[in-house]
């Protein structure tokens, strides 16, 4: 029986105003599929669309048209407090920048996420330090940002994404910050991450070097996205349905 993927967009378009009356496209009909347990790199010049696919697939905006399905369901009907409802619960995100707070440990970055969903403290502490264990920081529990190295931030900026147990994962240029040997560290622990968890992993990245390590890449340019898969599910981060096996066009 064949899954549902977790994230499903079909014929989406975006536009922008362009400030002169007229409208930019920055999404071109899209047609973009994440299965449960892959992870896609999402490449393409700057400018090209990358940042505006995370941002509708994280229903952060809403496409002019086309469809988004997350776990089956149509996002872009939602009203903004469900959608708001989902973002909590099904999708993760990770900036470039960590974005910690000085004041707090790393475990404490992770237990107000569950603090802010009214989930009891208690738990939260377990699930948090057994997070922190699966990213390796167990050691760093009670340390702050400024006693971290910055692959290690970068570690719990995951891992307080990981708190809500998202199916959707959408990361955007996570090793912009570090060094080779960091960013290299990082892109594994989100492939492992993908495969253990059982997230739809998207990663935004201009670093090649790592795609290799991720199932498919899909290249952005001028807002059209083109698939250039090299191993994993055939469907792993597909863009068109009439690319796949077995599908019949139209
Ligand atoms: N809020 C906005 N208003 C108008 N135009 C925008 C807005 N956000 C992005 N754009 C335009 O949409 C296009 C796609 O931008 P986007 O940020 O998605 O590209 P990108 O591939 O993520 O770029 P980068 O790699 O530099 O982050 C660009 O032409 C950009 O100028």
């Amino acid at each position: 029986m064949t899954q549902t993927p977790a994230l499903q967009m079909t014929d989406v378009t975006l536009e922008y105003p362009d400030g002169r009356d007229g409208t930019l496209r920055a999404l071109d009909d899209v047609d973009f599929t994440a299965e449960v347990g892959t992870i896609t790199s999402l490449v393409g010049p700057s400018g090209s669309g990358k940042s505006s696919l995370l941002a509708v697939a994280a229903t952060l905006l809403t496409p002019t048209s086309g469809s988004v399905r997350i776990n089956g369901r149509e996002v872009t009907e939602l009203t903004e407090k469900h959608r708001a409802g989902l973002r909590r619960d099904e999708v993760g995100l990770i900036f470039q920048q960590p974005n910690l707070l000085p004041s707090l440990t790393a475990l404490e970055q992770l237990v107000i996420v569950d603090d802010l969903r009214g989930k009891p403290r208690r738990r939260a502490r377990e699930r948090g330090a057994e997070i922190l264990d699966h990213v390796g920081l167990a050691e760093s529990c009670s340390r702050r940002p400024h006693e971290l190295s910055g692959g290690q931030r970068q570690r719990v900026n995951i891992a307080r994404a990981l708190m809500s147990e998202p199916s959707v994962l959408l990361v955007d240029e996570p090793t912009a910050a570090l060094d080779h040997e960091r960013s290299e560290e990082v892109v594994t622990l989100l492939c492992r991450i993908t495969r253990e968890r059982g997230t739809a992993t998207v990663m935004v990245t201009h670093d090649t070097d790592f795609v290799p390590l991720t199932d498919a890449m899909v290249t952005m340019r001028d807002g059209v996205l083109s698939a250039s898969a090299h191993r994993g599910s055939p469907d792993a981060g597909s863009t068109r349905r009439s690319d796949r096996p077995g599908s019949s066009p139209g």
